[in-house]
């Protein structure tokens, strides 16, 4: 059982090792859930998100959701890439009209936003995946669900459809050494009903998670597990050791396209040749991402990566991304430069964490509503009105766009 315990007795990280701007305010200060909250790196006069879930979290948990790789710099520029980016806003565009809606793999989104796959959902709040499931249903918000789950898949699917029959869920899969293990995964996500297998492919080795080693954490707590590993060749789901990570290739790829026809969505891209690659290979959608800064500490960050991306995709098959969204201004952002949608991750983790199920309902729309403000500040109807000349890095001089609507200001 997750434990939600009092106040963090340890104080957190000590500040000493270079991570405590991640783990403070900062991050807190940020969240959609506080986007009317303070500007990016000011004082946080009210608790942040992430605050207020490390207050109900055992120390060692709270690490681990908002912890990163090395000196957490992937981490901390995730948020910071976003805050470096302007928007220039159009006017006079007319059109009361305004529709959120995206259309990925076939399927119309309400809005250009998904629950990017995250771990053990039940170390933030008893319910754990559940409570995300139904809440990202009953907002009409895709879920990722993690391979690294402690609800089993079938579980997570139904309790969405509970919430809304149309509910979609997809499955988050690291491949496996063995193929079979993973062959058994793909089966399990497919009895489920999920429509679409997202491949993360950041892992060939688990990163160094500093706050994760400092604290000696690898257990869940007796009563939970990785359930979607159990009854698996080889595996013991009580442990993040147990999660195999593993440098395939892409030959394992096309082994892994043999074994479904559900679509194939890539996650963890950031270099255009293999972007250019993954399409080449016939990889349905791509999702760039530096894995919440939680793999290669000096990847960049996820939102710097993904215009190379885009260009390197040339329109053929959509790009995700995610990292560091925390407010409608970064979505907008990141679909300005390209992206079919965003993903999140912690903030889903921390509204678990405080207010269980309302608690993620309340920030999948807090972001949604957000997000369609900021859409019409921009002067946008749509989604895709947003085009990368209205994006432009802080600071003088700034070159607006060029002659065609879309073409890069910087
Ligand atoms: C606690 C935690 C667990 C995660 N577990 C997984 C996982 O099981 N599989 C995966 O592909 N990515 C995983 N990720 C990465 C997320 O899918 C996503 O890329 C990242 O959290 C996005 O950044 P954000 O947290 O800044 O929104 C995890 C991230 C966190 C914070
Ligand atoms: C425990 C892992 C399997 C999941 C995780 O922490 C991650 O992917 O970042």
């Amino acid at each position: 059982m997750a434990e939600s315990s009092g106040p963090d007795p340890s104080g957190g990280p000590d500040e000493s090792d270079g991570l405590r701007e991640a783990d403070g305010p900062a991050e807190g200060s940020r969240g959609p859930a506080g986007s009317a909250g303070p500007e990016r790196g000011a004082a946080a006069s009210a608790p942040g998100p992430a605050a207020s879930a490390r207050r109900k979290l055992r120390p060692e948990h709270y690490d681990f959701f908002a912890g990163g790789a090395g000196e957490e710099t992937a981490l901390r520029e995730n948020e910071r890439a976003f805050g470096r980016l302007a928007l220039l806003p159009r006017v006079l565009r007319g059109g009361a009209d305004l529709g959120t809606r995206v259309s990925v793999l076939g399927r119309e989104w309400q809005a250009p936003l998904f629950v990017s796959p995250t771990a053990f959902h039940r170390l933030a709040h008893p319910d754990g995946e559940l409570a995300t499931a139904r809440a990202a249903a009953a907002t009409g918000i895709p879920l990722v669900t993690s391979m690294a789950a402690t609800t089993a898949v079938a579980d997570v699917v139904a309790a969405a459809r509970e919430a809304d029959s149309e509910a979609l869920v997809w499955f988050q899969l690291y491949p496996q050494p063995e193929h079979e293990v993973t062959a058994e995964l793909v089966r399990r996500a497919e009895r489920a009903g999920c429509r679409a297998l997202v491949v993360t492919v950041d892992s060939p080795v688990f990163g160094r998670r500093t706050r994760d080693l400092r604290n000696g954490f690898h257990d869940l707590p007796p009563g939970l597990a990785a359930e979607n590993m159990r009854d698996l060749p080889g595996a013991a789901p009580g442990s993040t050791r147990d999660i195999a990570m593993w440098p395939a290739g892409w030959d394992d790829l096309a082994r892994l396209r043999e074994l479904t026809d559900l679509p194939v969505v890539l996650k963890g891209v950031l270099h255009p040749e293999d972007a250019r690659t993954a399409v080449e290979q016939g990889v349905d959608a791509l999702l760039v991402s530096n894995h919440g800064g939680r793999q290669l500490d000096a990847a960049p960050a996820s939102v710097e990566a993904l215009p190379t991306v885009i260009e390197a995709v040339a329109g053929r098959v959509p790009v995700l991304m995610d990292g560091g969204v925390r407010r409608g201004t970064d979505i907008a952002l990141a679909l300005a430069l390209g992206a079919r949608a965003v993903g999140v991750g912690r903030p889903v983790l921390w509204a678990l964490a405080t207010g269980g199920e309302d608690g993620v309902r309340e920030v999948l729309t807090a972001l949604r509503e957000d997000f369609a403000h900021v859409l019409t500040l921009c002067g946008g109807r749509r989604p895709e009105d947003l085009t990368a000349d209205q994006v432009v890095l802080r600071g003088l001089p700034y070159r607006p766009g060029g002659p065609g609507r879309g073409e890069r200001a910087w």
